[in-house]
């Protein structure tokens, strides 16, 4: 379990993290996601003791986790995939960890089958893939079969197969009762892994709930309509919101209906469907700390 209680981090007059509190349970995946620089780098390095907070706590299994006796079991960490020395060899680079904490050259290779590198652990770091990179993270995370798990933004750059890979394998640390909490700056990724959500913003946390629930309570009602007189037929509707032919918060019966009543004919009637990142920006909104213009879809 990690408990997080009160936490602040200040940089000089950037408020990182904002009095945040969470507790994120065993056996589950719980997807940590924000905009960008919303906090959540900040608050996972803080958990794992290579922050300090400003004020406030971050414990793992009830205790800091600089405290632990046996860090490398109690919890394995992917911050920065590309942090490795890139003239290393993967087999080296893992030895070189399990030697520093008692962890056996047999558990060198058994990750390195887990995370499928083991043909290519005596070539170079450097000429990894970044998904090969990510593999081998999750590799060094996973030395000390850790109960608990911290993953930053673990599918970046990810193809289909690679996210695919990480669903499966997070998915089954939390079967395992493992404590899994993974982020992303896109909700679209957390959707497919992640069984809870922990929605942050500008350091400040939004929601923190199943991830069905938060998708459902965001969903964007919204129908595309190409009418005989439109005017005559939002008229009918009692001037719903309409942007460019889409009306917002009327599903398709409810505008058909009225458009039969009022004798308007309809040329287009389109149910349209919020995405999953649609929901999350309503969520962010007014927390997204470095917006552009939108470009036209
Ligand atoms: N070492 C630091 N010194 C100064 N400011 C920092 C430092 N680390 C983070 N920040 C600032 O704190 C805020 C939160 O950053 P953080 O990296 O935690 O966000 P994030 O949610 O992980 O973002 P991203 O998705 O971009 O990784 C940002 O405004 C960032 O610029």
């Amino acid at each position: 379990m990690i408990e997080i209680r009160n936490l602040t981090k200040i940089y000089g007059n950037v408020r990182a993290v904002n009095d945040i509190s969470a507790i994120i349970p065993p056996g589950k995946v719980t997807g940590f996601v924000g905009p960008n620089g919303a906090g959540k780098s900040t608050t996972m390095r803080i958990a794992l003791g290579l922050d300090r907070p400003t004020s406030g706590t971050a414990t793992i299994n009830g205790q800091k986790f600089a405290d632990s006796p046996a860090p490398i079991s109690t919890a394995g960490a992917l911050l920065d995939a590309r942090g490795i020395h890139p003239g290393r060899k993967a087999r080296a680079h893992l030895r070189a960890i399990a030697d520093t904490h008692g962890v056996s050259g047999a558990r060198v290779e058994q990750v390195l089958d887990i995370v499928g590198l083991r043909s290519v652990a005596d070539r170079r770091v450097g000429t990894f893939s970044l998904g090969m990179g990510q593999r081998l993270g999750i590799a060094a995370a996973m030395l000390g079969d850790p109960g608990v798990y911290l993953l930053d933004e673990p599918v970046n750059g990810l193809d289909p197969a690679g996210v695919r890979w990480i669903r499966h394998l997070t998915r089954s640390w939390a079967a395992e009762g493992r404590t899994v909490l993974v982020s992303s700056h896109l909700m679209s990724e957390l959707a497919q892994i992640a069984d809870d959500v922990l929605v942050i913003g500008r350091g400040s946390i939004l929601a923190h709930a199943p991830t069905a629930d938060v998708m459902a309570g965001r969903e964007q009602v919204r129908t595309r309509v190409v009418a005989s007189d439109m005017d005559a037929l939002l008229a009918a509707l009692k001037h719903p919101s309409v942007n460019d032919g889409v009306i917002e918060g009327l599903d398709a019966r409810t505008i058909g209906d009225a458009a039969a009543r009022a004798g308007i004919a309809l040329y287009e009637l389109t149910p349209l469907h919020s995405s999953l990142e649609d929901a999350f920006f309503s969520l962010t909104d007014d927390s997204v700390q470095f917006s552009t213009p939108e470009v036209s879809k």
